[in-house]
């Protein structure tokens, strides 16, 4: 395909043509066992690499034009951390950019609700829709959490070397208890899974029964990602208060 096609065509076109050209079903299947056992699967197969140079390059942007800086402690998650700097759903929409035609994208959420089993919907809840977040100073962390919906998907634009921390750990199969999220006791009774992530990966977490965090960086350490959050039909008859999401970004 000509250079000129890949830049001009939509986001969600170019998807649909790599899925067709060069995923299989094999694919599909090896991910879906994986987020079954785990609540973790890697789809960096999902995105053409034109696609992810789009998004890398809208992040760095916003980034630098848009982020706000954040050091705060949630007690619904236990008081974990959040040291970073962020990219609001708002401002990421009003950009009108990649990371938004790639939440928007129906290959997408058809390639994921392969991966899941079941649908993956669009959150209800727009200030969820996409955050990005960067990891730059010593001890920047996204701290243990759950999130409200049922599907997170992080595309990672940039991730050091892993000895300069800014992997992902997770705890499966546990509870978010909002009044009481115990969360050292979770830590204590069950076995953590860390992974080592590549620039250009992709994957897809149940992130409501995933307890979760990024171990903070080391000083050089540099991390880039947007998360997006989608939802099962199961989601759509939850009361979800979304409280941490709102002293995040007062919205
Ligand atoms: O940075 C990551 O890999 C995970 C992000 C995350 O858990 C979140 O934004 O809720
Ligand atoms: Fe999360």
């Amino acid at each position: 395909m000509l250079r000129e096609d890949r830049e001009t065509r939509s986001i969600d076109a170019r998807i649909e043509r790599h899925l067709a050209d060069r995923v299989d079903g094999e694919q599909h299947w090896m991910a879906r066992k994986s987020l079954y056992e785990t609540g973790f699967a890697l789809v960096s197969y999902v995105l053409p690499q034109d696609v992810k140079e789009r998004l890398d390059e809208e992040m760095a942007a916003l980034i630098d034009a848009q982020s706000i800086r954040r050091d705060m402690r949630f007690a619904q998650t236990g008081n974990s951390p959040r040291k970073m700097r962020n990219v609001s759903a708002a401002d990421i929409h009003q950009h009108n950019g990649p990371v938004r035609e790639l939440y928007d994208s129906p290959a997408l959420r058809g390639a994921l609700s392969a991966v899941a089993g079941e649908d993956v919907l669009t959150c209800p809840y727009a200030p969820e829709h996409y955050v990005i977040t960067h990891l730059e100073r010593p001890g920047d962390t996204h701290g243990w959490h759950w999130d409200d919906y049922s599907f997170g998907v992080i595309y990672v634009a940039e991730v050091p070397d892993v000895e300069l921390g800014g992997f992902v750990q997770t705890v499966p199969n546990t509870v978010w208890d909002k009044s009481n999220p115990r969360v050292f006791q979770n830590l204590v009774d069950n076995p953590i899974v860390s992974y080592s992530l590549r620039p250009g990966d992709m994957y897809l977490l149940r992130t409501d029964t995933t307890l979760h965090r990024v171990h903070p960086v080391e000083t050089g350490g540099r991390r880039t990602i947007v998360n997006m959050a989608f939802a099962a039909e199961r989601d759509l008859s939850k009361e979800i208060d979304h409280e941490t999401m709102e002293e995040l970004f007062h919205v």
